[in-house]
């Protein structure tokens, strides 16, 4: 946090993936507009050079370890992050200051098919999520899923080469990138729940930099941060990261928060699930909660499951 000339400065570190970009721009422009300077620092992570399969890279944190070292290290202020890609566990000396008002949280399809029943049988869908992978299967055990990597736009491109008949994409992604005349399908959340925070940003700062910590209350949505915080308390309590097959949606129910989720093996064969309603304030006991049910259920076999399958 820099002062220059009686003006509050702020030094906004973001990827440079064009999401990145678009979600640190959106976020710099909301902070302008209260009047506050931002200086935006690009910062180039392992997750943006490396290119084998995320699962076999140890992707947990790749995208987000750089830039919250950044903050360690004061060269930024401010993270603007996917929460789907930042990892539970608490790093000392960093807090989730703010989360904005939430997008879709859907999966969708991009591709010539409007519905997962009009995919040919065997259609080759392009996902490199276990989650995404475990649901499809579920539903549809036919389906090849096949590898996929790259920022929003080269998987759109791999697409249309032909590598695939389809692939699946979080809608907020493309709204974001102007992209959401490809949605061919938003896949509805009996098929598939999301990834914890999806279509959620998190604004993370220094702990102790009470300064930035105020100025990014406007930019903050109560119930976002309480559906996202009960989703990730459910990851973290299954000691499950980003990559597990696990899918979780947090979201408003009259005056409550109400928690879906969802485990699945990666074959998709056996899937288990759980919910649980709470009042918005007790949204860390909710994600507790839901996940003990789950791991009543077996969930823990399943995330190995998973691992092994590595
Ligand atoms: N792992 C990449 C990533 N991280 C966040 C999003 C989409 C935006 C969001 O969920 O907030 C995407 C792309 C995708 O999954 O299609």
């Amino acid at each position: 946090m820099g002062v220059v000339s009686g003006q509050p400065f702020i030094r906004l570190g973001t990827r440079s993936s064009p999401l990145a970009r678009w979600q640190a721009e959106w976020v710099s422009a909301r902070l302008v507009s209260l009047g506050i300077r931002v200086e935006m620092i690009h910062i180039t992570t392992q997750g943006d050079v490396t290119t084998g399969p995320l699962g076999q890279i140890g992707g947990q944190g790749l995208f987000t370890k750089e830039i919250q070292r950044a903050l360690l290290d004061q060269r930024i202020d401010l993270a603007v992050h996917s929460l789907k890609d930042l990892p539970t566990e608490a790093i000392p000396g960093l807090t989730i200051a703010a989360v904005p008002t939430r997008e879709s949280t859907a999966d969708v399809l991009v591709g010539p098919y409007k519905a997962l029943d009009d995919l040919p049988p065997g259609a080759r869908i392009g996902t490199g999520s276990l989650r995404r992978r475990a649901q499809l299967l579920h539903a549809r055990p036919d389906l090849q899923l096949l590898e996929i990597r790259g920022n929003v736009d080269t998987r759109l491109r791999k697409l249309d080469s032909g590598e695939y008949d389809a692939i699946v994409l979080a809608q907020a992604g493309l709204s974001r990138l102007g992209l959401a005349a490809r949605i061919a399908y938003i896949i509805p959340p009996q098929l598939m729940l999301p990834a914890v925070g999806q279509g959620a940003l998190g604004l993370e700062t220094r702990a102790d930099d009470a300064t930035t910590i105020e100025l990014l209350q406007p930019l903050n949505d109560g119930l976002t941060h309480a559906a996202v915080l009960a989703e990730r308390t459910l990851l973290n309590s299954l000691r499950a990261g980003c990559l597990a097959p696990v899918g979780a949606w947090a979201r408003a129910s009259g005056d409550n928060l109400l928690l879906q989720a969802t485990v699945l093996h990666p074959d998709g064969q056996k899937r288990i699930a759980a919910e649980g309603i709470a009042p918005p304030e007790q949204a860390m006991k909710l994600g507790q909660t839901v996940a003990a049910d789950l791991a009543r259920q077996g969930a823990s076999e399943l995330i190995s499951a998973a691992h092994a399958g590595r």
